[in-house]
Parts: structure tokens; sequence; C-alpha cells
């Protein structure tokens, strides 16, 4: 929800850009933590979600590690001051180059997705008279009953170890004098709002943590990632609930005494801070159809193009008139995927109204890009 004083500020600025409400992270973050604590949970803030730096340094002052996913996040983490001994490293497709520098930074660990990547990092930590510490990122084929395209652990995806090849990892692990093997790590896919998924992918972990241990293999850390999803139909659902998220765990995880539980969360902590603001460039009465063509389209704002997926549109200079009028609501760049949402009902629209898109704090700002040659994409904070 907008105030009048924020409209206002809007009008002075080069549209478009991302609005970030950093009071309203400090919430997300504060409930969070505080949600976590009660049950001696660590969080890793999943920077893929949103790197800017306003707000890692926000997330890093609230005390949350960084799970990467790229070399230059890890540089990043530590950069802007993570503690490196809460800095993971995930990812189906590490370099050599990124394992490295990973080594070098002495981080907390790497989440390894395949036999073969965990003798290459046995090989190159050998070289650099290191012991990497590991824990095997395990696809559980759990369903995530989320977007096909944002599925993470069943068996057709590329993520994470599959069972079957289980064995063969701790044959790798046995004889990796330069490995340490610290536990297991799960991430079954993103904005999922069916907790009970998470019921399912505990009885998955302990089965894992079970085998490994049988095999004389202490399973220290179980890394279980994120997935939490937000409300995109209702953005004034501001935060998550967390405590009903991490209680799930405690009640169905069988944790050993002095085992960790981490969890990797990006959209729930930053998914609703943000909104995409826009100014309609164009109104185009069609037949059958009206268009909006905004001047922001799916090089700021992929999601839509890319999963169909669905943010709350408003009208910010008509917060007063009833929204009677349908439109579908498009970006300028050529391609027909380029539309944030089809028979919007707003106010009647004209030229130069400002339009918010909301829930654009996860996966946007990160995810523009500058096809058409366009311009980096703006951002402006405000703290209410
Ligand atoms: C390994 C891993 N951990 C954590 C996340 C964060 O997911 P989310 O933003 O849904 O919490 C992702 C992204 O899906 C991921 O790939
Ligand atoms: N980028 C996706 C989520 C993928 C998360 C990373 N595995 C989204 O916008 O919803």
């Amino acid at each position: 929800m907008f105030s009048n004083k924020d409209i206002a500020q809007f009008a002075d600025l080069e549209t478009p850009f991302y609005y970030y409400d950093l009071s309203l992270l400090q919430r997300s973050l504060s409930a969070c933590v505080e949600a976590a604590k009660v049950y001696d949970f660590h969080v890793h803030y999943a920077m893929k979600a949103n790197f800017n730096d306003t707000l890692l340094k926000k997330i890093k002052e609230a005390g949350l590690g960084a799970d990467c996913v790229s070399g230059n996040e890890v540089k990043k983490a530590i950069e802007v001051g993570f503690d490196k001994k809460k800095v993971v490293f995930a990812g189906v497709g590490k370099s050599d180059k990124e394992i490295n520098g990973a080594l070098d930074l002495d981080i907390f660990c790497f989440n390894v997705e395949s036999v073969q990547e965990l003798a290459v990092i046995n090989e190159l930590a050998e070289k650099r008279g290191k012991v990497a510490k590991v824990a095997i990122r395990i696809n559980p084929n759990v369903d995530a009953h989320t977007h096909h395209n944002i599925t993470t652990g069943l068996d057709e995806n590329k993520f994470g170890v599959n069972s079957w090849d289980l064995p063969d990892c701790a044959e790798v692990l046995k004889v990796s004098a330069n490995l340490e093997f610290i536990g297991i790590h799960f991430h079954i896919g993103s904005q999922i709002t069916n907790l009970d998924v998470f019921k399912n992918l505990c009885v998955r972990i302990n089965e894992f943590a079970k085998w490994f241990e049988e095999r004389g293999f202490p399973v220290k850390v179980l890394n279980v990632g994120g997935g939490l999803g937000i409300d995109y139909q209702n953005p004034e659902q501001q935060i998550p609930d967390f405590a009903a998220y991490f209680k799930i765990f405690n009640d169905f995880l069988e944790k050993r005494p002095n085992q960790e539980v981490h969890f990797e969360l990006g959209r729930a902590i930053v998914g609703q801070c943000s909104s995409l603001i826009s100014r309609v460039l164009y109104v185009k009465n069609g037949k059958s159809k009206n268009f909006i063509i905004l001047d922001a389209g799916m090089t700021e704002l992929m999601r839509p193009a890319l999963y169909q997926a669905y943010h709350q549109i408003e009208n910010l200079s008509k917060q007063d008139g009833e929204a009677s009028v349908k439109y579908d609501v498009v970006g300028p760049i050529c391609e027909s995927t380029d539309c944030f949402g089809k028979e919007v009902l707003l106010q009647e629209t004209v030229r130069g109204d400002l339009i918010g898109i909301r829930s654009t704090g996860a996966y946007g700002e990160v995810m523009s890009s500058h096809y058409n040659l366009r311009e980096n994409v703006r951002v402006a904070f405000s703290e209410r």
C-alpha cells in the first residue's frame, strides 16, 4: 500500500525503477530471525533472490549467513561482510576457477551436486593444501507442487545427487583426504505455499540422514534449503508465516543432539519489500482489447514472461477511482510475451499515469537484462 507521500516522491523520479521499502525488509528479517531462534535454527539468505548492496548489508546485519550460487556471489558475500563461516556455495556447475576462489576464501562449505564434482573439489583442495567442508545436495524426488519451471527436487531435475548415486558418493568421500563431510543438503523448489510439502521433505531427509549415519558418516548439518513462498495475490500480506514454517521442521525432522539445521531463504525475506514503478507511455484502445504500454518491460521484470507469474498491478495515479476497465498491461520490448498481466481491472488509465507492480523484491532486479539495449534498471529506497 503506497502513501500519498510515496506517490508524490515517485513523481519526481525517472521511471522505471525498483522501489525498496527498507523498513519492511527489516520487519521481515526480524520476524524470520525471531522465529528461527525458537529452535536454534541457522538461516542463510539465498543471495540469488536479490544481491542489491543496500539489501545485503541489512541482511548481513541481521546475522544471516549467505547461500551463494556462483563464485561472484561468494566474493560479494565476503566483500559485504558476511561471516565466512556462514557462507555456503551451492550450484550444479561450479567451475574450477569458482571452486578455487571459494577454497581461498575458506568458506563454510560447498553443497556438492554430483559425484564428479566431489572428486574435483578434492583434487583442487589437495593442490591448495586445504580440506574442503562438503555437504551432499541430494535430489529427494519430492514434488514441491509449485510452477514446473521452478521445481528442483524431482528425479527429472538436474540438481543434486540422485539416490542411486549415493553409494558412489560414499566411496569418493572415503578415499578423499581433502574433503570433510559435514552433512546433507536439499532444495526442492521455490514459491512453495503448501506447507505439507515440507513435511514430505522432512520424511525423506530423515531417511537420507540415516543412510549416511549407517555408513559411518555423521551428519552434523541438515541443510533443508529454501523455497518458502509469498502471497503474490495479496501483497499486503507482507510477512510470511515463518513461525509455522520453522515449526514443521522442528516437528518432523528427527534431529540428533548437536546437529545443526540450516535454511536458505530468499523470496520469503525480500519478496514483498519492493515494487517496480513504471509510467504509462501509451494507451491503445483496440476493438476487443485495451492495451496499456509501460516504460518497463520484461527486461526489468522477467517473471511474468518467463513463468506467467502473477504480480498485482495498480494505477497509483488513480487511487480513488473505481477499477472498471480491463487492460492488457504490456512493456515496450519486441516480444509477445512481454506482458505483465492480461485483462487487468484498473481505473480509466491515461498516458503519464504511474503504475505499481507489486511483490518484486525477489528475482526482479537481479534478473533484469539489457535485451533491446535497455538501460541499467534504476532503484530507489525508502525507510519509513
Ligand atoms: C539451492 C537453493 N537454495 C535456496 C534457494 C532460495 O529459494 P527461495 O527464494 O525460494 O527461498 C534457491 C532458489 O530456488 C536454491 O536454488
Ligand atoms: N527465478 C525464479 C525462482 C528460481 C529460484 C532459483 N532456483 C522466480 O522468479 O521465481
